[in-house]
């Protein structure tokens, strides 16, 4: 993705953990190598002084993935991202996101293709979270972002996949990784996203809020890995209420 090879196909965030110990304990679990860290939220040296991020999730050990949580216009995003590439010495694979519903957090799919625009202009490599709309997708791909983020379902909500059609057309015109973010709940939401044929998972909620993010963070690490080995082996045909006996029914013995 965006030139580089990763072995895990999980992507994790770092907010609404406990403390930042528990946030490093789960993500060591998860396997995870990508980490996307808020901005606008999460101090990565923005604030001088105070606790940091970057001392328990090393950043030569994980790639950091500066993401634009919170910010509602293109021109905010861009700015937010400007300042990640200052601090993170002019890493430039970034997550943005512009939200256009403060109750929804829906993206707002006009000023986020604006932004792809400017920040590619500028150098980055854009991974972008989007609406499940193939032609926007599309045309976030035309802009030349490096991974394409359609939404689950609402940020935060755990409700899952709620069009996998639409995202199987998105997987299938695109020629870019394609990436699942936002509203997954449980593993088998993580292994249906990559049974569909989406080449990796971003999540949240489902590990932070779990009851023991730990134990959620290697489930969701197994889900992905079981969701891509069954995409691989390809699923058996699936036969329209018929039932098949198992083994031959000529030749019985007895
Ligand atoms: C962490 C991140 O980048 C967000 O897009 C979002 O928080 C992910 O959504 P969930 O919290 O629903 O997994």
């Amino acid at each position: 993705m965006g030139g580089e090879t990763f072995r895990s196909r999980l992507l994790v965030g770092t907010g609404k953990y406990r403390d930042f110990a528990q946030t490093r304990d789960a993500i060591e679990a998860s396997g995870a190598q990508i980490v996307t860290v808020a901005i606008r939220r999460t101090n990565i040296g923005q604030e001088a002084g105070q606790p940091n991020l970057l001392e328990v999730i090393d950043p030569r050990r994980y790639t950091i993935l500066p993401n634009t949580a919170g910010c509602y216009s293109a021109m905010e995003a861009v700015r937010t991202l400007r300042l990640g590439r200052e601090l993170l010495d002019g890493h430039d694979l970034v997550k943005l996101e512009v939200l256009g519903s403060k109750e929804t957090l829906f993206p707002n799919m006009p000023e986020t293709l604006k932004a792809a625009e400017i920040l590619v202009r500028d150098g980055f490599r854009v991974m972008v979270y989007c609406s499940d709309d193939p032609v926007q997708a599309r045309m976030l791909e035309e802009i030349g972002c490096v991974a394409i983020m359609p939404l689950a379902s609402l940020i935060g909500s755990g409700m899952g996949i709620l069009n996998p059609w639409n995202l199987r057309i998105i997987i299938d015109q695109a020629r870019v990784p394609v990436i699942v973010d936002a509203g997954v709940g449980t593993a088998s939401d993580a292994a249906i996203a990559m049974e569909l044929g989406c080449d990796g998972v971003l999540m949240n909620t489902a590990i932070a809020a779990a009851g023991d993010p730990v134990r959620m963070a290697l489930a969701m690490r197994q889900g992905v890995e079981a969701g891509r080995n069954a995409f691989l082996a390809g699923r058996m045909p699936r036969r329209e209420y018929q039932a098949s006996p198992s083994s031959p029914a000529e030749g019985l013995l007895g």
